[in-house]
Parts: structure tokens; C-alpha cells; sequence
């Protein structure tokens, strides 16, 4: 049986979607929350949203012991200790991180931090462009599921392909996870920009500049340049840094604007920003964008002196 955890946005539109192929468990985080949602019929995050049959709401990891193959849909930062507090329930099991972004401190990826606290698990994951209220409402799209064991992502597509989810099979894991990361932060920059007034050249300008700094470090980090070009990369950069559905881009449009954010809204750019300027110091490669980005979220720098600051760079030749 397929089981998700984490009953936010991403892992109901998932449990709704795969529900289509049989029974589903979706685990919230406790009991009470599980309750309101058996109780509502929907997921607060994923309004509208009515729940299946087949979606069985069950409350933290001992609703999944049943499972053999478990997404995970919390955000990378709460990710090592969810998975710590599992008490076993994941060893053995097969894991899918459908989280996009880069740990806090430890620089690690979320596959990383799976294969790290559950040495057992065979370890996926699954990313591209994707909405949760698209896919929920059964609107579709192309995803990559990544796999180093052939054999078992093979496996995994099969379970996880659904009509409107067609998958594409990648035995690339870090390149599919840093497409996934490094495109949140893009989109803010972008949204930064737009917010500011600084039009839809600019916004261009950064996402084609973005994508330059992604394949740089995916090159520096041994990820192969295809992916980079695939949907977890270009694909999932495209659609963040254009649409106002991304809580990344809304989130870079307020800092734009000078207005403030939600902070209970989930943001994973602005999380795994500084561990990758961070990384990509460590590499010894240049991500102005990125390094502006942190700097805009922490407060330190303000739209106008982020552009400057990447206007005023030395004149180079274009290339990755
Ligand atoms: N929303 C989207 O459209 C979308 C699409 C693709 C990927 N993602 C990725 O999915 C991940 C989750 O995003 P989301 O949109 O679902 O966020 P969300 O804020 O809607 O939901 C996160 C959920 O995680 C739960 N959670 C946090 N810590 C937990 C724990 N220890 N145990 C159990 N549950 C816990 C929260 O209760 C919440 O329900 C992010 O990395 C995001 O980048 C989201
Ligand atoms: O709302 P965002 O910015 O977290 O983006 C959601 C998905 O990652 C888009 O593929």
C-alpha cells in the first residue's frame, strides 16, 4: 500500500491523485489534526479539495506501518526530525522525498538526510513541476522520479504514474534534487524583481541567469546537465518563476513590494538559500543571484542594492 506523510498542500494533492489506483494513507502530524480533516472531508492547506474514499486519514508514522511504499511531503527543514521521531516504522521501507530543498546546516538534500537517518530504505524522489491544486483537481502534468537502483525506480513509476501524472525515469537523484532546490530560490529573485517594479525583461534576465547559476553547481556536484534541462530543472524553474500559484515567487513579490509575508506559509527558497550559498562557497563557484537572495531575505540588502550589486558585476562572456 502507498501511504504520505505530512497532510499539508503537496501530500494531500498526492494522496488525492493516487487514490485513483487504490487505497491511500494520508498521516498527518497528530490525531487532533487528523480528526479535523475526517471531520471536514478536506485538508486546510488544499481547500476545495474533497477527500476520496480511498484516502484513509491516519495520525503520525504508525498510520503508515502498513506501507511499503511512503511519499514524504513535510519541508526539507522539518524532514530529519520527523524522521527521527519515526521510531523504525521506516526502516525496510520504500522512500519517496517529494520535499525541494537544501538542509539548514547540514548543506544535505533530502535524500541525503533519508539515507542518513534510514540506511535501510530504498530512497526516491519525485519532483518537476507540480502545483498541489492543479494536480489535486486532476490537471496534469510530467514529473521525474529519480531512483539510483534501476530496478526499483522502474518499480516506483509503475506505482506512483497515474493518467494525469505521467513520469519520467531518472537515475540522477542529485541533479533531479537540485533543479528542484535551487529553482525556489530563482523564482524569488524574480518575484523580487517583478514586485519592485522592475519589469518582465528583468524577470527573464534572472530566470535564464538562474538556470545558468543551477547548472553550475549541478556540474560542480556531479549531476548530469540533461536533467538540469529536464522537468526538474527547467521545467519546475519555468513554471515557479512565472506563476503567482508559487508561494516562492509571492513570497519574492512582497519582498518586492515591501510588504510583509506570511510567515506560517511554507517557503523553501528562502529556508535553503543560505545553505547553498554556503555549498557553492565550499565548491568555489559564483551564485550571485542566490548570494542576493539570502541577503534580501535576512534583511541585509533591499531590491535596488540586490540589482545593483548583480548589474555591477565585471562584464563577462555568456556561458554557464
Ligand atoms: N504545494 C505545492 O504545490 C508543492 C508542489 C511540489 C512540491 N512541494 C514540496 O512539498 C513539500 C511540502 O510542501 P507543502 O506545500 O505540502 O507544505 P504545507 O505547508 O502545505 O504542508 C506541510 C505539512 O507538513 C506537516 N509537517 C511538518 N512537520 C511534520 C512532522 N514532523 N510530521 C508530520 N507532518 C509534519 C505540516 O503539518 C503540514 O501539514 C515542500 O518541500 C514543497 O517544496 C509542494
Ligand atoms: O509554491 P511553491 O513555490 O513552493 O512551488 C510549488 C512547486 O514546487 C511547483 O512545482
Amino acid at each position: 500500500m502507498i501511504g504520505v506523510m505530512g497532510a499539508g498542500a503537496f501530500g494531500t494533492a498526492l494522496a488525492v491523485s493516487l487514490a485513483a489506483k487504490g487505497p491511500v494513507v494520508l498521516a498527518a502530524r497528530t490525531e487532533a489534526q487528523a480528526e479535523d480533516i475526517r471531520q471536514a472531508g478536506e485538508v486546510a492547506r488544499l481547500p476545495g479539495v474533497t477527500l476520496p474514499e480511498a484516502v484513509q486519514v491516519g495520525a503520525g508514522v504508525a498510520a503508515l506501518a502498513g506501507c511499503d511504499i511512503i511519499l514524504l511531503a513535510v519541508p526539507t527543514q522539518k524532514l530529519r526530525a520527523m524522521l527521527m521521531d519515526a521510531g523504525g516504522v521506516f526502516d525496510a521501507k520504500t522512500l519517496v522525498a517529494t520535499c525541494k530543498g537544501v538542509e539548514q546546516g547540514s548543506q544535505k538534500s533530502p535524500s541525503q538526510v533519508i539515507a542518513e537517518v534510514c540506511p535501510e530504505a530504498m530512497v526516491a524522489v519525485l519532483t518537476g513541476p507540480s502545483f498541489a491544486a492543479d494536480i489535486a483537481r486532476g490537471l496534469p502534468t510530467a514529473l521525474t522520479l529519480a531512483c539510483a537502483d534501476r530496478a526499483a525506480g522502474k518499480a516506483l513509476q509503475e506505482a506512483l504514474s497515474v493518467a494525469h501524472l505521467r513520469l519520467y525515469r531518472s537515475e540522477d537523484v542529485t541533479g533531479a534534487e537540485l533543479g528542484g532546490a535551487l529553482k525556489n530560490i530563482i523564482a524569488i529573485a524574480c518575484g523580487a524583481a517583478v514586485g519592485a517594479g522592475l519589469g518582465e525583461s528583468a524577470r527573464a534576465a534572472l530566470m535564464t541567469r538562474g538556470y545558468a547559476e543551477m547548472a553550475r553547481m549541478a556540474e560542480a556536484m556531479g549531476a548530469r546537465a540533461e536533467t538540469l534541462a529536464g522537468l526538474s530543472g527547467f521545467g519546475d524553474l519555468a513554471l515557479t518563476c512565472t506563476s503567482e500559484q508559487s508561494r516562492n515567487l509571492r513570497y519574492g513579490l512582497a519582498l518586492g513590494r515591501g510588504e510583509t509575508f506570511d510567515s506560517g506559509v511554507t517557503v523553501e527558497g528562502a529556508a535553503s538559500a543560505p545553505a547553498v550559498v554556503a555549498r557553492a562557497e565550499a565548491l568555489g563557484i559564483e551564485m550571485p543571484i542566490t548570494r542576493v537572495v539570502v541577503g534580501l531575505v535576512s534583511g541585509q540588502l533591499r531590491v535596488a542594492g540586490a540589482m545593483d550589486m548583480l548589474l555591477s558585476r565585471p562584464l563577462k562572456e555568456e556561458k554557464c
